[in-house]
């Protein structure tokens, strides 16, 4: 449906129940499924790709959806991903039909309890590159830090899981999207039978008419379970010089991607908090007006990526490492994820606490910031932590 829907909603669309009807309707390969603190969106077939070229990428969308506009029509919006290295084809269609209702953290029946899957997997779990291996990738990459070579670097790992059977990928977005209602769930297709699936607390940049607002996220520790360690770790967060550092060198690259676009740029001074089901992680709020309105948020985000949040600082020094660290292809990992319609508006999200699914097997990402204080034995654990959210959703343990 339309901009002019969002703005004012049918009262078909706000009635109770209108996002997680759109979130049971999710049909993996032909839908494209986005839940973010604004909206909640599921695009269904495909009415046009994204052409190769030579021109930006972000030229190339803009060109496409105004060539779709119809007078009568709603904008038309573009959905999917793009990928971690900016080679490597991005994941994006307008859909025949999209469908848009208020956000999930809205919608009362989201508190309802997800029945859980009674034939869940039997999954076999490989870890690649093993924890060991991560531990000295880290060690690394401190000591060449320690020596001044560069300031930080974002260093991920994986799981692949393997079953007997395919997974139920509409019950694990679900579940995600239920268990955590205030971050971003995603589920779209990422290439020829693979699909995208997470939830990710981070947005990398939202345009809604002249405004916009990127949430860089840097600098994190595990919940527990106990509240008052909850609380203690919470604070000792936000007081951490290591997880400071790591926080204001994202917060410093977003402000300069940024401020050329912009009139005004609002950075607050210190972090805030911000909690997943998992995780507690250091959190900017960066809001601007932009000098340009012909500046989409496709323009904004690829100007911002990759953020130090998911690479480093310099950025080629860290690509280098992340290149020769990292035993796997990071495909739509730390890339971004989310939508955009023909009047420029949009929200990118950061790719991030997330799988790839294909046939019988998913592929889980975590990483984590590495800076010259950090240390391979919490770096492990901050990883762990990460893939924990995504274990649970699909019934494994680890
Ligand atoms: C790279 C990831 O997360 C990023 C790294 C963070 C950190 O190092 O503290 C926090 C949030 C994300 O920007 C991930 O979840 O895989």
């Amino acid at each position: 449906m339309s901009a002019s829907l969002r703005d004012h909603p049918a009262p078909a669309l706000l009635s109770p129940g209108a996002a997680t009807a759109l979130l049971e309707a999710y049909r993996p390969a032909t839908d494209r499924f986005l839940a973010s603190p604004r909206h909640t969106l599921l695009g269904r077939g495909s009415a046009a790709g994204i052409p190769h070229g030579t021109s930006p990428l972000a030229h190339r969308v803009r060109d496409v959806l105004d060539a779709l506009r119809r007078p009568d029509a709603p904008p038309p919006v573009v959905m999917g991903s793009l990928p971690f290295a900016p080679d490597a084809p991005p994941a994006l269609a307008v859909p025949d039909m999209v469908h848009w209702a208020p956000p999930l953290r809205e919608d009362p029946l989201i508190a309802l309890p997800v029945p859980r899957d009674e034939h869940r997997p039997d999954w076999r779990v490989r870890e690649v590159p093993s924890p060991e291996r991560y531990g000295e990738a880290v060690a690394t990459a401190v000591a060449r830090m320690r020596a001044g070579e560069f300031d930080k670097v974002v260093l991920a790992r994986t799981l692949e899981l393997a079953s007997s059977r395919e997974p139920d990928l509409p019950a694990m977005l679900r579940w995600l999207a239920r268990r955590d209602p205030d971050g971003y769930s995603f589920a779209v297709p990422s290439g020829p039978g693979r699909t995208l699936i997470g939830a990710s607390p981070e947005l990398l940049v939202s345009r809604r008419g002249n405004l916009l607002t990127a949430n860089p996220l840097a600098g994190s520790t595990p919940r527990s379970t106990d509240l008052a360690e909850d609380v203690r770790r919470a604070a000792a967060l936000l007081e951490s010089p290591k997880d400071l550092h790591e926080h204001a060198v994202v917060v410093t690259a977003v402000q300069e991607a940024l401020a050329p676009f912009c009139t005004r740029l609002k950075v607050p001074t210190r972090p805030t908090l911000v909690r997943t089901a998992a995780l507690w992680h250091l959190s900017t709020t960066v809001t601007g007006e932009l000098r340009d309105p012909d500046v989409t948020a496709l323009d904004l985000a690829s100007a911002l990526h990759p953020t130090p949040a998911v690479c480093g600082t310099p950025t080629d020094v860290a690509r280098a490492v992340i290149a020769a660290s990292e035993p796997f292809d990071r495909g739509p990992y730390t890339g971004m994820v989310g939508w955009q319609d023909a009047d420029g508006d949009g929200e990118w999200v950061v790719t991030i606490r997330c799988a790839e699914a294909e046939g019988r097997t998913l592929r889980l990402f975590a990483g984590a910031g590495i800076v010259a204080e950090s240390t391979p034995e919490a770096e492990t654990a901050e990883t762990a932590a990460k893939f924990r959210t995504f274990l649970h959703a699909v019934g494994a343990g680890l």
